[in-house]
């Protein structure tokens, strides 16, 4: 194995058992239902290296929420490695929503010319979204985008491998060339037989960041790419060290994180060796309110290196109701305390 990149020193280690200087409960509306939720919430946690954010989607346990407590502590205690860049090409994401919201969505987006479009949404009745409502989709993101643009799709794990490789086929068509599909089954297996059968490179994403071994996608060459988010990873160091590792093309995505956690991401995109790809990190536009005055966001389709420090005025405006609180609050001492055995 090799050794870890961009080690930090024991003494400053992020995990230390030493409290946050302040800790605030956030939640905001989402202007468009995204993986099911429709509001987003998480904590921010002061320290001497600044702020950084505890947000692990509401159904994770918390077993899997103490890498996001690690990023938290991270970004509180040791901030991050110097940037070699400073700024960050990102791609306007796109919920599965109708055609001309899809196209204003990608007008609105600052810039971007790179759109991710969501694929493979479960109906209320179970059934997967028609593959014409996804072409659909595609065309009016093509049309919106303009032919030097490129589009990538997300499934998030949603298709067996047949129905991988006929929608893959069909929406390749339909927006005009795909840049990449991401998760097209949920499975590594299914992604590698995907990856055989189709033209259009395909990304892991649940394959690594929630999986038990992330180096399994590699021995099976399962992809082409690799999603890297930093909360569930672990921090900006955990993902580098992965990303050298793996080997592959990094594509830095965000959690729907508020500005404080996308700095995080943004971060890891500014100090990767190599970016050849858009990154996932535009999402502060899916949130109605944000914890800083200028939210991380696009201009010319990519966003600065910045680290936006989060003030009372917002952070007032986004207070969680009491019982949010307590139940984050609550949440955040018990991953703190798996930590400290962990
Ligand atoms: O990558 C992007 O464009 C934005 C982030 C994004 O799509 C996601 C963030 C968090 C959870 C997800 O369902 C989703 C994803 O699967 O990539
Ligand atoms: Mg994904």
């Amino acid at each position: 194995m090799q050794p870890p990149v961009n080690p930090v020193p024991a003494a400053t280690r992020p995990g230390a058992t030493t409290p946050p200087l302040d800790v605030r409960v956030w939640s905001t509306p989402l202007h468009v239902r995204f993986r099911g939720i429709t509001v987003r919430e998480g904590v921010l946690l002061r320290g001497p290296a600044g702020w950084g954010e505890f947000s692990p989607f509401r159904e994770y346990d918390d077993a899997e929420a103490l890498a996001w407590w690690r990023a938290a502590r991270e970004a509180c205690d040791v901030g991050w490695p110097a940037p070699v860049r400073d700024v960050v090409p990102v791609n306007v994401t796109v919920p599965a929503v109708g055609p001309e919201q899809a196209a204003a969505i990608v007008r609105a987006s600052g810039g971007c010319r790179t759109a991710k479009v969501k694929v493979a949404q479960r109906l209320a009745d179970g059934t997967v979204e028609p593959v014409d409502v996804e072409a659909e989709r595609l065309a009016a993101v093509r049309d919106a985008l303009g032919p030097g643009g490129r589009i990538r799709i997300d499934a998030n794990g949603g298709w067996d491998v047949d129905e991988a490789v006929a929608r893959v086929r069909r929406l390749d068509r339909a927006a005009g060339g795909l840049e990449y599909v991401e998760q097209p089954t949920a499975d590594v297996a299914g992604l590698a037989r995907v990856r055989r059968a189709v033209d259009v490179p395909v990304a892991a994403d649940e394959s690594i960041r929630r999986a038990e071994d992330p180096f399994a996608v590699v021995r099976a060459e399962a992809a082409d790419v690799v999603v890297l988010k930093v909360q569930p990873l672990g921090g900006v160091r955990a993902c580098l060290e992965l990303a050298e590792r793996v080997g592959l093309p990094v594509v830095v995505s965000s959690a729907i994180e508020s500005s404080v956690g996308i700095a995080a991401g943004v971060a890891l995109a500014a100090a990767l060796p190599e970016l050849p790809y858009a990154c996932g990190l535009a999402t502060t536009q899916l949130l109605v309110r944000d914890v800083v005055a200028e939210p991380l966001a696009p201009v010319d389709g990519a966003i600065r290196v910045a680290r936006p420090v989060p003030d009372d005025e917002h952070l007032d405006a986004l207070a969680a109701d009491d019982a949010t609180s307590r139940w984050w609050r609550e949440r955040l001492e018990r991953v703190a305390a798996r930590a400290v055995t962990a």
